[in-house]
């Protein structure tokens, strides 16, 4: 492995912690090489004020550190892979995919009530499409308000009384360290995670291949195949991280299960599908639960979605 390694990351208190770690473990197998935290602002840190489904950009949190690292100031960036758009710049690859956090989003409410429970009319915060389309459907009774901003920011939002909850991804308040404030751990079936939720991604130029075989002991193959297939899903749509689509795939034993969601901006109204093969399939699957959605209705919803209307 090299002597010496710079790694690229947002600054927010998530992405240094994320990249810390990364950086730790990567020290603990390479006790002389010097690791270098390289701290970049993206334009979605820049534009902080404004709806992420405003904005509507792919990889938003991305971008700069792609540049950073096709101009060779960093060898290596950390990212959520959920922030990832499904096309990579030329030059650019997936080195690594570790092992997957819990990919589940979570409440937290400021009087310990799960979603089933909420008054009507409770104030609930997301700003994410993918959260208010399974929101509004699960409970149509509750007012949901966009947010932004960093985790802490948000959970403030909730101890402070502006928000009778908030919800976010499980993974981040995890290693953040934070579960103890979770009020409930939100199932799969009635929350379906985004494309790559809960994992992280460490990507590096295309060519290097000292520095792929150095990060291999990072890897978990089970969490590259669910990963294959969600992003695949994700390419065939289109997508970056702020249409309302989910995708959430598992395998176990050598099968792979994927499951798929389309919404619309019409309360509450979403499209579902579920398809099961092999794992080493993984890719094909998620492109054909995307074909399967597609021409189910969710061709037409995401074409009125594109021109603005419900
Ligand atoms: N920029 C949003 C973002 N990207 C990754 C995570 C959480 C960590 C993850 O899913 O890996 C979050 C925050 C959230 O959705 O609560």
């Amino acid at each position: 492995m090299r002597e010496k390694l710079n790694i690229g990351t947002r600054g927010s208190a998530l992405a240094l912690t994320q990249t810390r770690q990364i950086a730790a473990l990567l020290q603990r197998h390479y006790p002389a090489m010097r690791i270098e935290v390289v701290v970049i602002r993206t334009s979605g840190d820049i534009q902080k004020d404004v709806p992420l489904a405003r904005i509507g950009g792919k990889g938003l949190f991305i971008k700069e550190i792609e540049e950073a690292l096709l101009a060779g100031t960093v060898d290596l960036a950390v990212h959520s892979m959920k922030d990832l758009p499904a096309e990579l710049p030329e030059g650019l690859r997936i080195a690594a995919v570790p092992l997957r956090e819990d990919p589940r989003d979570v409440l937290i409410s400021g009087t310990g009530l799960g979603i089933g429970e909420l008054p009507a009319g409770a104030r609930i915060g997301t700003g994410s499409l993918r959260r208010i389309v399974q929101l509004s459907s699960w409970r149509p009774d509750l007012e949901i308000l966009p947010i932004r901003g960093n985790l802490d920011t948000r959970i403030r939002k909730v101890t402070s009384g502006d928000l009778d909850g908030i919800v976010v991804a499980a993974a981040g308040i995890r290693r953040m360290g934070w579960a103890g404030q979770v009020t409930q751990f939100i199932p799969a079936e009635k929350m379906l995670p985004a494309v790559g939720q809960g994992v992280l991604c460490l990507e590096t130029r295309c060519g290097e291949e000292d520095l792929d075989a150095g990060l291999a002991f990072l890897e978990d193959e089970r969490t590259r195949r669910e990963v294959t297939a969600e992003r695949a899903f994700l390419r065939r749509l289109g997508g970056g991280c702020s249409l309302p689509v989910a995708a959430f795939a598992e395998e176990r034993e050598g099968s792979l299960t994927i499951r798929g969601l389309v919404g619309s901006l019409e309360k509450g109204k979403m499209i579902r599908h579920e398809l099961q093969g092999k794992a080493a399939d993984a890719a094909d699957l998620g492109t054909e639960l995307a074909d399967a959605l597609l021409d189910g209705g969710g061709r037409i919803l995401l074409s009125a979605l594109n021109s603005g209307q419900p």
